[in-house]
């Protein structure tokens, strides 16, 4: 049996959401003893909950959507980077000692969202430079612990816009506490949400041998 790394964030009643957004909720609409055959569930959750990832339109009116996303992107070989702790931002510095040749998808722990129950008060925040620093190295995706790339009172999201515009798809939220660095297969398809912004993912990783 394939053993499976989950990185995703159960989404559940109380999980934490950015402040103001769409609380999750699973409500039962139909039980089995009202059908007679079925239990029917209906979900209420913003396109950013939990483990997701985010389509230029979240910040873009001309960017695409979700549905209009390439998927090679979410599926195939990926870095796990480690960050130390007290890391105040990220950007090329942060990476200039790992070897990145070949990786199109890094995926960085950072450590900092501990207690996924409440929403971090402080994160450590993109550099709008990673992202042309990341697309000469061929990487196409970047994943974080981290409910977003930019500091959480951003309007202008500097980060967001420069990684869409090199390329760089966003995945946001990520649990990494318990994983390696190395070497490992990402699966994290976006639904296929037609006009949506973001979209959670069920994201896992496969260890490789490397
Ligand atoms: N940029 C964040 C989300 C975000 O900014 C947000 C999500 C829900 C409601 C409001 C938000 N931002 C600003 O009002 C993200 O990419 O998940
Ligand atoms: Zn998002
Ligand atoms: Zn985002």
């Amino acid at each position: 049996m394939t053993t499976w790394i989950d990185i995703s964030q159960p989404l559940r009643e109380g999980m934490a959401v950015w402040p103001g957004d769409t609380p999750f909720s699973y409500q039962s609409v139909l039980t089995k003893a009202q059908s007679g055959s079925v239990n029917v569930g209906s979900l209420t959750m913003s396109a950013h909950s939990g483990t997701h990832v985010d389509a230029p339109f979240h910040f873009d009116n001309q960017g695409k959507g979700i549905l209009e996303l390439d998927l090679d992107p979410y599926v195939g070989p990926a870095r796990v980077v480690s960050l130390p702790p007290g890391t105040e931002s990220i950007g090329p510095a942060s990476l200039e000692k790992e070897e990145l040749a070949g990786v199109e998808r890094l995926l960085l722990r950072t450590g900092v969202w501990t207690d996924r129950c409440t929403f971090p008060e402080r994160i450590p925040p993109v550099e709008p430079e990673l992202a042309l620093w990341l697309a000469e190295r061929g990487i196409r995706l970047l994943g974080l612990d981290l409910p977003s790339v930019d500091p959480l009172d951003s309007k202008e999201l500097p980060a967001h816009h420069a990684l869409a515009r090199h390329g760089v798809h966003i995945l946001e939220g990520a649990v990494l506490d318990d994983v390696e660095p190395g070497n490992y297969e990402l699966y994290a398809f976006p639904l296929p949400l037609k006009g949506a912004d973001g979209s959670p993912v069920r994201a896992v990783l496969r260890k490789v041998n490397s």
